[in-house]
């Protein structure tokens, strides 16, 4: 019997993985709004300040700063990645506006922000979950059921690399 965390950790990775597959279920609302409003996907400066606040609070909380902005970092690659498959889908379908698009500022974003201190609260469960024996192999199979595999399960191994970096086998 290979080894496994105790439940309690079980449950952190199980949160963590719900808080990974909520934020990308934002990404295709974004890529609505942006479909319709023609703005780019890539959001540099949108980015650095989500950053910025992720050190902040990174700090404050115990949580490694480096590992917060790569985890963040990453979390914006699938995110992007999924915008990229939705408008070229739709480019080739020759798509037309939708017909009532979210605001990315006042309806879309705020989802996001509120998902940034749920995701650093979890990240300081990881940090400390990533040395216990098995915590890599169970949040592997798990991510598989609790975390959408669309576009090829891309954006999904995207977003767990940098757990899985640290985790332990
Ligand atoms: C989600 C957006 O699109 C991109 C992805 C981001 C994210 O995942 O938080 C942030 C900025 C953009 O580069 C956005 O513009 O808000």
């Amino acid at each position: 019997q290979p080894p496994e965390p105790p439940d309690e950790d079980k449950l952190a990775i199980d949160r963590m993985l719900q808080l990974i597959d909520e934020r990308l279920e934002v990404a295709p609302i974004v890529a609505q709004s942006k479909w319709n409003s023609g703005a780019a996907i890539e959001a540099p400066e949108r980015e650095a300040q989500i950053l910025d606040q992720v050190a902040k609070e990174a700090g404050e909380t115990g949580v490694d700063e480096a590992f917060a902005r790569e985890f963040f970092d990453r979390q914006f690659s699938a995110g992007k990645q999924i915008q990229r498959r939705l408008h070229h889908q739709w480019l080739q379908e020759g798509r037309p506006p939708f017909a009532d698009p979210p605001d990315l500022a006042t309806d879309v974003r705020p989802v996001l922000d509120r998902l940034t201190p749920q995701l650093i609260d979890s990240l300081a469960d990881m940090q400390r979950i990533a040395q216990v024996e098995g915590a890599g192999r169970y949040l592997r199979e798990r991510a598989i059921v609790l975390v959408q595999d669309d576009f090829d399960g891309e954006p999904r191994t995207v977003a767990l690399q940098p757990l899985l970096d640290r985790m332990e086998p």
